[in-house]
């Protein structure tokens, strides 16, 4: 699977137990969807704390393409709606939120939108979503590719109404309609069918969002959602920390047998990184949640688990890091659709634990995996920033593991590697 880039990162091995607390930017599900619903909303917002990485640089400059003023404020991000316009050019760099999320939006511009990205992101699924926005009387040109490239046409109104998707590739297909959905002359009825949809917490979040700005949403049904048309109002949103990018934090603290606490960590919440709690305590952790934030105690051994993380598919990687380290086997299954994300994940992490020595098997649906001593050496990242996660907790307590392009952690955590050198340095990572 490709080849190595030149730009390998040693990990850091920890020299004694992680000792830390850290401070974990911006959600990129939450800042994303608030940018999206600023600028579709019925006067200026402000995005407070958002995350400044890869995936939301794209989103802001898809939506000023589309005419929306966004300006940078010490605090965030002030939003202003302007009319939807085109032609434009949108970058969607490998960002499933940008490509998704967008589309449904560009219909509403006078214009045509030309959408491309990275290679990889010519191949993630979007063939269901393209058909639903033409269902729904919109028009893409996609020159019969189901993909990336393609064009909306937009003609400034869509007539929305109900149309049936096939959600089983990604959880986004719905979320991108129901975003979107209140501004077509109809709304929008969703109604799901196929194979079970994944990651359902980030359709929770998409629904909570709107209805914190007044959208109506009916999610009774558990394969159908209705948005009802209508204004989506100004909200000021506070984004909460991103609380998939703290697994491998958490993680630190598990393999090291040490402590971390992740500041901040929102008491309740929609992401489904808060799954992690539950996640981490199975593999042996001790786990408090307070007003401070999270503190996790790691355990002397590791636990293998038997897990279905069909609703929480992004914290696969570092999962099956931990995995690797454990003292008995884990299956991780309900996971077939994540051979779409970055990379194939699945591929992915059996190929480069089994580099390392690991025994892992992919299945139809998941990863088994069998914990053998690892060895060092060079581990491929597949521009995923989950894989580099992945690699940087094995690297805790695996000497000489190189990672390929740490830089790609920059999708959603620029400052990954020093924040992880100061973890590491028993130092607040704020
Ligand atoms: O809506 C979102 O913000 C996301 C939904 C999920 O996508 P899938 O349903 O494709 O897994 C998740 O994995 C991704 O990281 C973010
Ligand atoms: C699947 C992921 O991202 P995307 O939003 O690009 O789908 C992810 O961050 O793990």
């Amino acid at each position: 699977m490709g080849s190595l880039a030149s730009d390998l990162w040693t990990a850091p091995l920890a020299a004694a137990a992680v000792d830390a607390d850290v401070r974990i930017p911006g959600s990129k599900s939450i800042t994303n969807r608030a940018l999206l619903l600023a600028a579709l909303a019925d006067g200026p917002s402000v995005v407070r704390h958002p995350l400044r990485a890869r995936d939301t640089a794209l989103m802001a400059g898809a939506l000023r393409t589309l005419g929306t003023r966004i300006e940078e404020t010490p605090q965030g991000w002030n939003v202003t709606p302007e009319p939807m316009r085109g032609p434009g050019r949108v970058d969607c760099g490998l960002a499933g939120t940008v490509m998704r999320f967008v589309p449904p939006v560009a219909v509403l511009a006078c214009g045509d939108i030309a959408f491309d990205g990275d290679p990889r992101a010519r191949e993630r699924p979007m063939g269901p979503i393209l058909s639903a926005l033409r269902a729904l009387g919109g028009a893409v040109d996609d020159g019969g590719r189901n993909a990336l490239p393609f064009t909306v046409r937009g003609t400034g109104a869509m007539p929305g109404g109900p149309v049936e998707i096939d959600a089983s590739a990604s959880s986004q297909f719905v979320s991108a309609l129901l975003l979107a959905g209140s501004r077509y002359d109809a709304g929008v009825t969703v109604h799901h069918v196929g194979k079970a949809v994944p990651s359902l917490p980030h359709i929770d979040l998409t629904v909570a969002m709107l209805r914190e700005r007044g959208v109506a949403v009916d999610d009774g049904d558990a394969h159908t959602w209705r948005v009802e048309p209508g204004p989506i109002r100004a909200y000021d949103t506070d984004v909460e920390p991103d609380l998939s990018n703290a697994a491998p934090f958490l993680a630190a603290g598990l393999v090291t047998g040490g402590r971390i606490r992740v500041l901040g960590w929102p008491e309740t919440t929609e992401q489904a990184g808060d799954a992690l709690r539950d996640i981490f305590t199975l593999m042996g952790a001790h786990v408090r949640l307070d007003s401070e934030g999270l503190t996790l105690r790691g355990p002397d051994t590791i636990t293998g688990v038997d897990l279905d993380l069909h609703d929480v598919s992004e914290l696969t990687p570092v999962v099956a890091a931990v995995a690797a380290l454990a003292t008995g086997p884990s299956r991780l299954r309900g996971i077939a659709h994540i051979r779409g994300h970055e990379t194939d994940r699945l591929a992915a992490l059996a190929t480069e634990l089994s580099r390392l020595g690991g025994d892992v098997r992919e299945t139809e649906d998941g990863l088994e995996i069998s914990p053998r001593p690892l060895r060092g050496g060079d581990f491929r990242t597949y521009h995923d920033h989950r894989m580099a996660h992945a690699a940087a907790v094995l690297g805790l307590v695996v000497p000489d593991l190189r990672v390929e392009d740490i830089a790609t952690t920059g999708k959603t955590l620029p400052d990954f590697a020093a924040m992880w050198s100061a973890m590491l340095g028993r130092e607040a990572a704020a």
